[in-house]
């Protein structure tokens, strides 16, 4: 870890503040399951017609081409491939939204996230969030986790708007929008090729090693089990 504290911890979501299977087996199972609905009931909207242009586009159709079913089936295989698909991603948050505001729905959070979060919070440290899932996404999941509310932890949320998890410029954005040298931003994942993104854009980064997930014998990033671990 480099010798002057850092200023700023930018976290990511799926493997290192949360389970995986959360994600995987109840967040994309909500999406499956009400995905044909809300594209019926909400088309025309920007958001079900920005995966419609998506889904034309990688076909090489008009969107008139796309009726409601075939694209609720084309984003339907979106999320079994886990494709981080900008327009998916926003349709997913949407979704998600009435599974915690009224279906009851708290999500997971490592028990060694929140009590770190504020430690560094205290010690003066910005917290910020980048993940695959939309800024809407990564806002309910941070105010209906089973710890409470943590979205006051965090001054900023970024998504793939800003860049693709494993491009440097997403990084170098990130950092210009925090205001800060990416030198003096600690970026905390769980694969290596996001954290070679922002190493190669001049960050710190360190791997989380949650239960699934394997160290990597190529990697150079520091490496740690817990938040616990970590000293910013
Ligand atoms: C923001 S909650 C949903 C997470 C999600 O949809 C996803 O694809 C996870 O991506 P991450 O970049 O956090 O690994
Ligand atoms: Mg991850």
């Amino acid at each position: 870890m480099a010798a002057l504290p850092a200023r700023a911890v930018l976290v990511d979501i799926e493997g290192t503040t949360t389970d995986v299977r959360f994600v995987h087996d109840t967040l994309f199972s909500v999406a499956r399951r009400d995905m044909a609905a809300y594209v019926s009931a909400h088309a025309g909207s920007p958001e079900v017609e920005a995966a419609r242009r998506a889904v034309a586009r990688e076909r090489g159709e008009s969107e008139q081409a796309v009726s409601d079913g075939e694209l609720a089936a084309a984003l339907l295989a979106w999320i079994d491939q886990d494709r981080k698909e900008t327009t998916l991603k926003a349709l997913q948050g949407k979704i998600w939204r009435s599974a915690y505001e009224s279906g009851g729905l708290r999500s997971h959070v490592y028990a060694d996230v929140a009590p770190a979060l504020r430690r560094w919070r205290d010690l003066g440290v910005t917290l910020a969030v980048f993940s695959s899932g939309s800024v809407e996404a990564q806002e309910l999941l941070f105010r209906h986790t089973t710890a409470g509310d943590l979205t006051g932890l965090f001054t900023a949320f970024f998504d793939t708007t800003t860049g693709p998890k494993r491009e440097a410029g997403a990084y170098q954005r990130i950092a210009e929008a925090l205001g800060l040298q990416p030198g003096e931003v600690l970026f905390l994942s769980d694969i290596v090729a996001e954290l070679d993104a922002a190493a190669a854009a001049g960050m710190r980064t360190a791997q989380l090693l949650r239960p699934g997930t394997a160290r990597d014998a190529e990697s150079r990033h520091a490496v740690a089990e817990r938040f616990d671990d970590i000293a910013p």
